[in-house]
C-alpha cells in the first residue's frame, strides 16, 4: 500500500516515515503544497496523510485546505487524512467538511494513526474496486469473455475441463502458480454460466485484516464501529445469484475460515452491527497459488472448507509447461499494449521468439505481459528487437535445456561458454574444454563464432 505523507517539518516527517514503513506501507513525502499535488497526479497513492499547516501561511490551515480540494479534483476515492495541531479542531471540522475521511490531533499516538490510516486505505480500495467491477460486470451483460488464449498441449485437458463445467453450478478451485490466470480463469467460468447477468466479484480473501473482512464479506450498517460512516454491502450480498471469486484463500487465518465456512453451509448472513439475517445464493469460485492438501495436512486450512471449496479442482500449469503458447500470448500482448499506447509496433523480429521461449518466466503469464509492454514501449518503429526485452538469461534454465538438444547445439552452447568464461581468449576456453587450440578454433569457425584472442 502506498501512503504519501505531507508535512512541511522535516522532523515530523521522519518521524512519520519511520512509523508506517515499519507497518509495511510504501512511502512517498512531499512538504509543500505544490509538492504533494505534483506527487498525487504523478503516482497511484492508497492514501494520503497531510498536515494543514505549510510555512507561508503556518496557523490559518488555508493551505492545507486548498490541497485538500485539488487532491479530491485529482482523484475522488483518494481518501485523506488530516493532521492539525493540537487544539486546532475547526481546521479538522472544516476538512472533513470539505472530503477528508478522518483527522488526527499532534502529538498523535502511533497505533491509533496507523489503524486510521489502513482502514482508509482498505476501505477507498474496496470503492475503487467496487467501480472497477461495475465496469466489468457491464461486460459480462453483454455476453463477453475474457481472452484466453490456451492452445499449447499441456492447456488442452484444462480447456475441456472449463468448457464442460463453465456452465454447471459446481464450485471450483483454481490452482496453480502466481500470473497462471487463475482470475481470467475465474472470469471465464463465470461469463460463461448462465450466472453472467449476475454480478462476478472478486475478494482477495487472503489480503483481509481481521477488523475488515467482516466488514469486506458480509457488509456493515452505519454507526457499527467508528469508521462506519455510512451502510456497506459486502461481498456476499453483492454476489447473490452470481459468482463470488475468493482468492489467495490458502492465506486466510482460522478464524475467518471458520466464519466463511458457517456462510457457505447456511448461504446465511449478519452485516456487522445487525441483527437481521441475510439469505444468499451463488456460486463459489476460490483460487490459491499454494499446494493446498499440503496445507491441510499442515493444519493451517480447513479440511471441511476445502472440501465445499473444491468440488472440481483446476490446474493451471506454468508457462514453462506450455511454451507454445508462448508466441501467442506474446503477440495478444504486443497487440494489447500498442493499442493502448498509441505506437505503431505490429510485429517482432525472429530473435524475439527464441528469446521468449528460451526464459523460464518464473512470474509466468503476467511476467511475460509486463515484458511485452516495456518492450513495446522500447521499440523504434513498428519492430520488436531482442534487445528491447529486458531479459536476463537463466543460468539454470540453460543447463535444463541442454538436455534437450542435439549433440551438436550442446556442443555449441558450451563452446560459447567457456569463451565468455575466458573472456574470448580461444586457448585459454580450449583448455576449460580439453581440446587443442586448432580443434577449438576448427568447431569456432563451423559454428561461425569468434573467439577474441
Ligand atoms: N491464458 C491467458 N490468455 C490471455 N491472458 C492471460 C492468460 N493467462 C493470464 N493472462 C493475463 O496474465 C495476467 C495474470 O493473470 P491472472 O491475474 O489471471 O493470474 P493469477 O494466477 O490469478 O495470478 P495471482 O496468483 O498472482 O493472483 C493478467 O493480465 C491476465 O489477463
Amino acid at each position: 500500500m502506498k501512503i504519501l505523507l505531507a508535512d512541511d517539518e522535516p522532523d515530523v516527517l521522519a518521524a512519520l516515515r519511520l512509523l508506517v514503513k515499519a507497518e509495511g506501507f510504501e512511502v512517498v513525502t512531499a512538504s509543500s503544497p505544490e509538492a504533494i499535488v505534483a506527487c498525487a497526479e504523478a503516482t497511484p497513492l492508497d492514501v494520503a496523510l497531510i498536515d494543514l499547516n505549510y510555512t507561508r501561511d503556518t496557523t490559518s490551515g488555508t493551505e492545507g485546505l486548498d490541497v485538500l480540494t485539488r487532491l479530491r479534483a485529482i482523484d475522488p476515492t483518494l481518501p485523506v487524512v488530516v493532521m492539525t495541531a493540537y487544539g486546532r479542531i475547526e481546521g479538522a471540522v472544516e476538512a472533513m467538511r470539505r472530503g477528508a475521511r478522518d483527522y488526527v490531533q499532534k502529538p498523535w499516538e502511533n497505533t491509533r494513526l496507523v489503524a486510521t490510516l489502513r482502514t482508509q486505505a482498505e476501505l477507498a480500495r474496496a470503492l475503487r474496486d467496487a467501480q472497477k467491477l461495475e465496469r466489468e460486470n457491464t461486460a459480462f451483460r453483454r455476453g463477453e469473455l475474457p481472452t484466453m488464449i490456451a492452445e499449447s498441449r499441456a492447456m488442452q485437458p484444462v480447456m475441456r475441463l472449463i468448457e464442460r463445467i463453465g456452465p454447471s453450478d459446481a464450485n471450483v478451485l483454481v490452482t496453480g502458480e502466481h500470473g497462471t490466470g487463475k482470475d481470467v480463469v475465474a472470469r471465464w467460468l463465470h461469463g460463461a454460466s448462465k450466472r453472467s447477468k449476475a454480478p462476478f466479484v472478486p475478494v482477495n480473501a487472503g489480503g483481509l485484516a481481521d477488523g475488515v473482512f467482516e466488514s469486506e464479506l458480509f457488509g456493515h450498517v452505519k454507526g457499527a464501529f467508528t469508521d462506519a460512516k455510512a451502510d456497506r454491502v459486502g461481498a456476499f450480498e453483492l454476489a447473490d445469484q452470481g459468482t463470488l471469486f475468493l482468492d489467495e484463500i490458502a492465506n486466510m487465518p482460522p478464524t475467518q475460515q471458520a466464519k466463511l465456512l458457517r456462510v457457505l453451509q447456511t448461504g446465511e448472513f449478519q452485516p456487522v452491527g445487525s441483527s437481521k439475517v441475510r439469505k444468499v445464493e451463488m456460486r463459489v469460485v476460490s483460487a490459491t497459488n499454494a499446494t493446498i492438501a499440503d496445507e491441510v495436512a499442515a493444519g493451517r486450512f480447513r479440511e471441511d472448507l476445502l472440501y465445499r471449496l473444491n468440488t472440481v479442482e483446476i490446474q493451471l500449469p506454468p508457462l514453462r509447461e506450455r511454451p507454445e503458447d508462448i508466441p501467442l500470448l506474446a503477440s495478444h500482448f504486443l497487440r494489447e499494449h500498442a493499442g493502448r499506447y498509441g505506437l505503431p509496433v505490429t510485429r517482432f523480429d525472429v530473435d524475439c521468439v527464441e528469446l521468449l521461449r528460451g526464459h523460464a518466466w518464473p512470474g509466468n503469464v503476467r511476467e511475460l505481459r509486463h515484458a511485452v509492454e516495456r518492450a513495446v514501449l522500447m521499440a523504434e518503429g513498428d519492430t520488436v528487437r531482442a534487445d528491447d526485452f529486458a531479459l536476463k538469461p537463466k543460468p539454470v534454465d540453460n543447463e535444463r535445456k541442454l538436455e534437450d538438444m542435439t549433440l551438436e547445439a550442446a556442443e555449441k552452447v558450451l563452446a560459447e561458454r567457456a569463451l565468455a568464461r575466458a573472456n574470448g581468449n580461444v586457448a585459454e576456453a580450449a583448455r576449460a574444454l580439453g581440446l587443442s587450440r586448432s580443434a577449438l578454433y576448427r568447431r569456432l569457425a563451423y559454428f561461425g563464432l569468434r573467439g577474441g584472442a
